[in-house]
């Protein structure tokens, strides 16, 4: 639905050339949610502001259904533009102006009837749980409204795709929760197909599909978010997988352990949590094991465990049951040499 192909972009600031984006690609599929993750600078902002070419790149083309909008005329890119809408961090709605009219100020400029304006104002602020505050102003609601009102706004131009820059960061994680949750409803009710970018890894985790990383205007990796979670390879998106929290063990603590066994990272998906595997693995091989510490987390279709486990035991045996957690699909990764 969305491409970006070879996606690169060069600021001049006076005599400096600022790369933000280097030899991007992407592709966005109808119907997805789809997460940039990176750090401030990584380049996300000026990533996402290509596909409706609120900048335009310096090389490289924008598909969308099909055309490179970058050939399009003022008018075909403004029909194309209809079909995005945005969200931003900061909201940007009118302050002057009372929630319904933040919505129908728009709809009225791009021509929409009147009273169909009403209707859709009306539509979209249930959907998004305000419907009780058309005649508030924008200073009368918390942040986490203010972001419904701003979903709401967008959604009234009824867009294929909905941008969202940094939407939930200024929020807290209550109201991201919230948020998140609308954003899902919107893309399974309304069957809107989603594009964020975030420097939040819960936000990628909680809503996204596939996910990409970048760092320094490229995306360094990128696949499906269970895939990039569990096993991440980039150094970057090693540093943003939270799991390793988990296996932080003080080196006290770690010296103590290794000296009668092996300290392992474990990481299972849904379903084979049920497994037993800590007390089959006893049974089976000549070791004990014991659990150090643990945790789960939450992805949009499924969940994920991680338990950080002391094997006590011979080397032989402790191999032995290391490959039999591999064969039943349990990621393990020796913690003692890192
Ligand atoms: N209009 C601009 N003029 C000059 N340089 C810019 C402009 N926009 C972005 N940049 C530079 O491009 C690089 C990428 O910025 P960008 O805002 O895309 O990153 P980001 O990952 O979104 O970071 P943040 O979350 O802090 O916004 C940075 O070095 C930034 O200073």
């Amino acid at each position: 639905m969305i491409s970006l192909q070879n996606v690169s972009k060069t600021f001049e600031v006076g005599k400096k050339k600022v790369e933000a984006l280097k030899d991007v690609s992407v592709e966005i599929n109808k119907g997805e949610i789809f997460g940039v993750i990176g750090f401030s600078g990584a380049g996300k902002s000026t990533l996402i502001r290509c596909v409706n070419l609120l900048e335009r790149p310096t090389s490289g083309k924008v598909i969308i259904d099909g055309t490179d909008i970058l050939t399009l005329n003022k008018k075909d890119l403004q029909k194309v533009r209809q079909k995005i809408g945005m969200i931003f961090q900061g909201y940007n709605l009118l302050k002057t102006a009372t929630v319904y009219q933040n919505i129908a100020i728009p709809l009225r400029l791009e021509g929409v009837p009147a009273a169909e304006i009403r209707e859709r104002v009306k539509k979209y602020l249930e959907i998004v749980g305000l419907a009780d505050k058309a005649k508030s102003y924008p200073g009368e609601l918390s942040g986490g409204q203010r972001q419904r009102v701003a979903i709401a706004r967008a959604l009234a131009h009824e867009p294929e795709v909905l941008l969202s820059d940094e939407a939930t960061s200024a929020l807290d994680p209550t109201t991201t929760e919230q948020i998140l949750e609308l954003l899902l409803t919107i893309n399974k009710e309304l069957g809107i197909t989603i594009f964020l970018i975030t420097h939040e890894l819960d936000v990628i985790q909680r809503i996204c599909d596939r996910v990409a990383v970048m760092e320094q205007g490229r995306i360094v990796e990128q696949g499906k978010v269970v895939d990039v979670f569990t096993k991440p390879e980039h150094p970057r998106t090693k540093s943003f997988v939270r799991n390793k929290d988990v296996f932080h063990v003080p080196e006290a603590i770690k010296q103590q352990l290794e000296k009668s066994g092996k300290l392992v990272a474990l990481t299972f998906l849904g379903e084979s949590s049920k497994d037993p595997f800590l007390a089959t693995i006893a049974k089976k091989f000549d070791i004990l094991p014991s659990i150090i510490a643990g945790g789960i987390d939450q992805l949009k279709d499924q969940s994920v465990g991680n338990l950080l486990v002391h094997l006590k035991g011979t080397e032989p045996e402790i191999q032995k049951a290391i490959s039999y957690l591999q064969a039943e699909e349990v990621l393990v990764e020796e913690v003692s040499n890192q």
